[in-house]
């Protein structure tokens, strides 16, 4: 028995177009409420939420068998980090900050088992293995793996093309946010520069065999996002629809 297919790596090297939600709880039980709303994906981000191993292990837990896919977002690139994710049943990482081609391939080698990687061996103990009952998991990992590299600084644009090259790399994935602020757009991802830029970097992504993906915070910025090229899309937040929702309650309760 082979590790299982990362259907979300394969939607995505088809071409789908696939849309998704920032799960930032950092607990099972929202993540679980999203994934019955008919979003394809979910980034259970553990960089900017209070996420730790546990807890992405227990979402990865209740996304299972649903059509739902998990992403993870690590707070870094870190090799210890990217192993334990990977052992806890993730196959979809999400790197912020990443600048260079030589970076994008350590990301890989750290994804995969020698000899094409460096990732330890543990699968006899991990939940990716189904603790052994899937004996072909080491020899078989390596394929279901997908990564997608955060561009979000000068730095990572002007390295784009060499990213864009790096076998391994299945997406680049602008953050507006950090790029507007690396520009000297602090929290302005509207200004003129920073939209020329991301609309650049999602045309040369669209143009080549990584996929072009992004986070829209409204429905107008996603439909541009999505003509200029943008293949996968986060389209929400979820602490966000909450707060905003929540908001707008009370706001009418008070004004009636
Ligand atoms: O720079 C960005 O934009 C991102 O990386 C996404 C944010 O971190 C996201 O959490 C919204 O603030």
């Amino acid at each position: 028995m082979s590790a299982p297919e990362n259907t979300f790596k394969t939607a995505l090297k088809r071409g789908d177009k696939l849309y998704g939600c920032w799960a930032g709880f950092a607990d099972p039980y929202p993540t679980e409420v999203l994934a019955t709303a008919g979003f394809d994906w979910l980034t259970l981000d553990a960089e900017h939420a209070p996420n730790d191993l546990r807890t992405l292990m227990a979402q990865l837990q209740v996304l299972e068998g649903k059509p739902c896919q998990p992403v993870v977002r690590l707070p870094m690139g870190e090799p210890w980090l990217i192993k334990q994710v990977l052992d806890a049943g993730a196959q979809t990482l999400l790197i912020p900050m990443v600048d260079s081609a030589d970076e994008a391939r350590a990301l890989v080698r750290a994804m995969r088992y020698p000899p094409h990687g460096i990732r330890g061996s543990g699968a006899a103990l991990a939940r990716a293995s189904q603790f052994s009952a899937v004996p072909d998991y080491i020899t078989t990992a390596n394929d279901q793996m997908c990564l997608l590299v955060q561009i979000e600084s000068r730095a990572a644009v002007a390295a784009l093309d060499d990213i864009l090259a790096v076998e391994g790399v299945d997406g680049i994935f602008i953050g507006p946010s950090d790029l507007a602020n690396d520009m000297g757009y602090l929290g302005d991802s509207n200004a003129p520069e920073v939209r020329d830029t991301i609309k650049d970097v999602l045309a040369r992504a669209a143009a080549s065999d990584t996929a072009a993906c992004i986070l829209a915070l409204d429905h107008e910025t996603a439909l541009t996002y999505r003509d200029w090229g943008a293949q996968i899309m986060a389209v929400g937040i979820d602490v966000l629809m909450l707060a905003q929702t929540a908001r707008a309650v009370a706001q009418k309760w008070r004004d009636g």
